[in-house]
């Protein structure tokens, strides 16, 4: 894999600034509605009901830190890498990111279920930037990696893929683009094994070019083995910053007395 990436941040400055970050999401219904509320009162207090899955997150992020994001479901973790990505807007506070992104956040990786997975290899890194020539280039190792059996369904539609095809495809893309910042969202844990050795190979490349990592992982030996740093969210709020280990030990010990 060749080093081509591009910094626009000097070393030593940080890569991503979060401060006072906060985001408020509508609450889904508790009910259904009864004929007679449909009917009379179009719009119910449920409809209006808000809560902020974060609120008051700060923390910086240096270049080539590889950061572990934990916290029990519905914390707001993949929220964070959203806010992170730009793919949602703060309603509180800003994400000051000073390198390009690469995220993979949904299963999906962005992707368009009606293109085929040829097509949505040209328009995921052209969207990052990349022009046809240097995606002409790079395919024939975008499909290697992702598998012979993406290779075989290559001009299929992508909707076609299972999950495990969707990632495979999705992790090959986000990991060939030039981005310094490579955000994954618990998607290591989809592979089948012979496929997750080599995205470990791939991230610990992608680490010694210094790039930046975030992971959100439920898996302790993948957050152990890559990421020096951890985050745990709860509550709403970011309740530790420090060393991997510890953070993880302190989310474990919250669970565990949780059930
Ligand atoms: N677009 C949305 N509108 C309303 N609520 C949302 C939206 N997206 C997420 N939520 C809610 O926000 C909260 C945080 O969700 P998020 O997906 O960030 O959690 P998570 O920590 O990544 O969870 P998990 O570990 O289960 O993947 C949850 O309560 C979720 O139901």
């Amino acid at each position: 894999m060749t080093d081509t990436v591009q910094w626009r941040t000097a070393p030593g400055e940080p890569v991503i600034t979060v401060e006072d970050l906060g985001i408020e999401f509508l609450r889904g219904r508790k009910r259904k509605l009864s004929l007679r509320e449909i009917v009379f009162q179009r719009t119910t207090s449920h409809d209006k009901e808000t809560f902020w899955p974060l609120r008051n997150i700060s923390f910086e992020v240096g270049r080539g830190e590889a950061v572990g994001l934990v916290g029990g479901n519905g914390e707001g973790k993949s929220t964070l890498l959203k806010l992170i990505a730009g793919t949602l807007v703060p309603d509180e506070g800003k994400a000051t990111v000073r390198e390009g992104v690469a995220p993979l956040i949904e299963l999906t990786g962005g992707f368009i279920g009606e293109l085929s997975a040829r097509e949505n290899i040209y328009l995921a890194a052209g969207l990052h930037g990349m022009s046809e020539a240097e995606i002409d280039e790079r395919f024939d190792d975008i499909v290697e990696f992702a598998g012979p059996q993406v290779r075989d369904g290559i001009d299929k539609p992508f909707r076609h893929f299972s999950s495990g095809m969707q990632i495979r495809l999705g992790f090959s893309v986000i990991t060939c683009l030039d981005e310094p910042i490579i955000l994954v969202d618990e998607v290591l844990a989809v592979g089948d094994k012979g496929f997750r050795e080599k995205c470990y190979d791939r991230m610990e490349a992608l680490l010694g070019q210094g790039r930046t990592l975030f992971l959100v992982s439920h898996s302790e030996g993948d957050l152990k083995r890559f990421c020096t740093r951890g985050l745990y969210l709860r509550g709403g709020e970011l309740v530790a910053d420090g060393e991997i280990d510890e953070v993880v030990e302190r989310y474990n010990t919250d669970i565990m007395s949780q059930g």
